[in-house]
């Protein structure tokens, strides 16, 4: 059951937020959708976007300026909230990159997050909601996403290419096995075994994959981005793509940082390559 927390009309179309009871988290979770002119005619394709540490299901909403665009495509937009809200675990809100808003799109096993802590999950309960609630074509669903939600756009696709046909990201965490964030989060949540860790690493995954996204893979990334050099790893997704022969449009800019006027400068680039992907005949 979805209920309508607020609406409002945006763009010809409107901008929805919306609560329910999640059987993946077993608590509410609150998420986003951006309803382009085009679903009141019938269904539309859909994206999903994943934001990164900090986050809420209002940031992109707030912060992109994706929607004037996406209503010119006819692309509806949908946003989750970044981990479970109200879960009670000791230490959850203690730090901003591990807990609260920091669920990193994966399903945690260690005593005390694997109960709540089911991102990964989650998104995929998140995708069966929507197709069966909203004017979605559930043929054409892409997904992209920010920094920790960057690792989880790349790493929800590649583990389920038959649901996201199409992937981006800003600004990813492209090797979290590496960097401080990524071994912070996977050892609290997944413990420390490595074995556990590869099957949410972008680049991990990548070199192992074996079937191409017709469409390519597009990543922004900025230069000036105080994050670069210690969490985000570009080069590392570079190279198992390189490996793997999937072809990878990755952008680096020149004075950009991490944060939303990056992103929102590059969004209609994001969503135009998703828009001309989901139109390819599928493979
Ligand atoms: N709190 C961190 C920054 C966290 C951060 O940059 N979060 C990014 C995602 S990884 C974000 O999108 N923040 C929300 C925003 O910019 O509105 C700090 O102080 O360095």
């Amino acid at each position: 059951m979805l209920e309508l927390v607020s609406e409002h009309a945006c763009y010809g179309g409107v901008q929805r937020f919306y609560r329910h009871d999640s059987r993946e988290i077993g608590l509410p979770m609150r998420f986003s959708v951006f309803m382009p002119p085009q679903a009141g005619h019938g269904a539309v394709p859909a994206l999903f976007y994943l934001a990164g540490l900090t986050c809420t299901e209002e940031t992109f909403m707030i912060k992109a300026g994706a929607q004037r665009v996406a209503a010119e495509l006819g692309l509806m937009l949908i946003a989750p909230d970044t981990s479970p809200r109200g879960a009670g675990v000791e230490g959850e809100s203690e730090s901003w990159d591990f807990g609260v808003g920091a669920g990193f799109y994966l399903d945690a096993t260690q005593p005390g997050w694997a109960k709540h802590y089911r991102m990964y999950s989650y998104i995929h309960e998140l995708h069966e909601l929507v197709a069966r609630e909203l004017p979605v074509d559930a043929s054409r669903i892409g997904i992209f996403g920010h920094s920790m939600g960057g690792h989880g756009a790349l790493t929800m696709a590649l583990k389920r290419p038959d649901v996201f046909r199409t992937v981006s990201a800003f600004a990813p965490i492209a090797a979290p096995s590496k960097c401080p964030w990524g071994v912070k989060a996977f050892t609290g949540y997944l413990g420390e075994d490595k074995a556990e860790w590869a099957q949410y690493d972008a680049s991990m995954l990548m070199a192992q994959s074996k079937t191409p996204f017709p469409a390519g893979i597009l990543i922004d990334q900025g230069l000036g981005d105080k994050f670069l050099q210690e969490q985000l790893y570009p080069q590392a997704f570079e190279a198992a793509c390189m490996s793997a022969e999937q072809p990878l449009t990755l952008r680096r800019h020149e004075g950009y940082d991490h944060g939303y006027y990056f992103i929102s400068t590059f969004i209609e680039d994001h969503l135009r390559f998703h828009y001309e992907g989901l139109t390819l005949p599928v493979a």
